[in-house]
């Protein structure tokens, strides 16, 4: 089974084409101002026009008003939304229902509760994305290289609908999903060479060592 891949935090089109050419299947663009991949809704029209049906577009955004996602849906031509912030089952079925498209819901992930605590996102959320839990007094809620034990998803292998994030990177990718069996991996600063700048090599890279399974 192929594993499908999203490289989260483009804000460049370098960074872009890189994605496009090492075939992944997803570009994460962040709309959350404090992340230093962060990108308006201009640099999203841009990167939206440059990728056009070469990658899907996943907006990816913490706790936002119905007024910055129809911005940011409408300029980057999003093909899905990532909910990372403490949005309810509630709240993913109301952004489900009012903008027509897939919404993934990324879960901290510290413990085996933090696990359980997935159920209640089951058959509401179209993806979701366990991702490693960041401390509560952390710049972001997500993108920080943190990872958590792979282990606490073994529930999970064989499901769909599913991905793995957190500290994610060339070096461990393929490790992680002969561990957890991900349908979908993503990454953000695994593929850095400092905060918020992508290495088109290190993207190649990942890309690479996540279709060696
Ligand atoms: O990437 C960010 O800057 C970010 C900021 C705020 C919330 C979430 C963020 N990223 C979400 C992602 O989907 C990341 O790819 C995921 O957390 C993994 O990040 P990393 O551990 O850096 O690979």
């Amino acid at each position: 089974m192929r594993t499908a891949i999203k490289i989260c935090g483009i804000s460049t089109p370098e960074a872009l084409d890189a994605a496009v050419a090492a075939e992944a299947d997803f570009a994460g663009l962040v709309f959350f101002p404090p992340s230093p991949r962060h990108v308006d809704t201009y640099a999203a029209a841009a990167l939206a026009a440059r990728g056009g049906g070469k990658i899907g577009r996943v907006g990816l955004f913490v706790d936002a008003d119905d007024g910055l996602l129809r911005d940011a849906i409408g300029a980057g031509r999003l093909d899905a939304v990532q909910l990372h912030g403490e949005e309810t089952p509630e709240r993913v079925a109301q952004v489900k229902e009012r903008f027509g498209l897939p919404v993934w819901k990324a879960l901290p992930i510290a413990t085996e509760t933090d696990v359980q605590k997935a159920e209640a996102y089951r058959g509401v959320a179209d993806l979701l994305l366990f991702d490693a839990k960041t401390p509560k007094d952390a710049a972001l809620p997500g993108g920080m290289g943190l990872r958590f034990d792979w282990s606490l998803l073994s529930g999970w292998r064989g499901k769909t609908g599913w991905g793995l994030a957190g500290g994610l990177s060339p070096a461990n990718v393929a490790q992680a999903i002969a561990e957890t069996g991900a349908p979908l991996v993503d990454t953000s600063s695994g593929v850095e060479c400092a905060p918020g700048v992508k290495d088109v090599d290190k993207i190649a890279a990942f890309c690479e060592a996540a279709r060696q399974i």
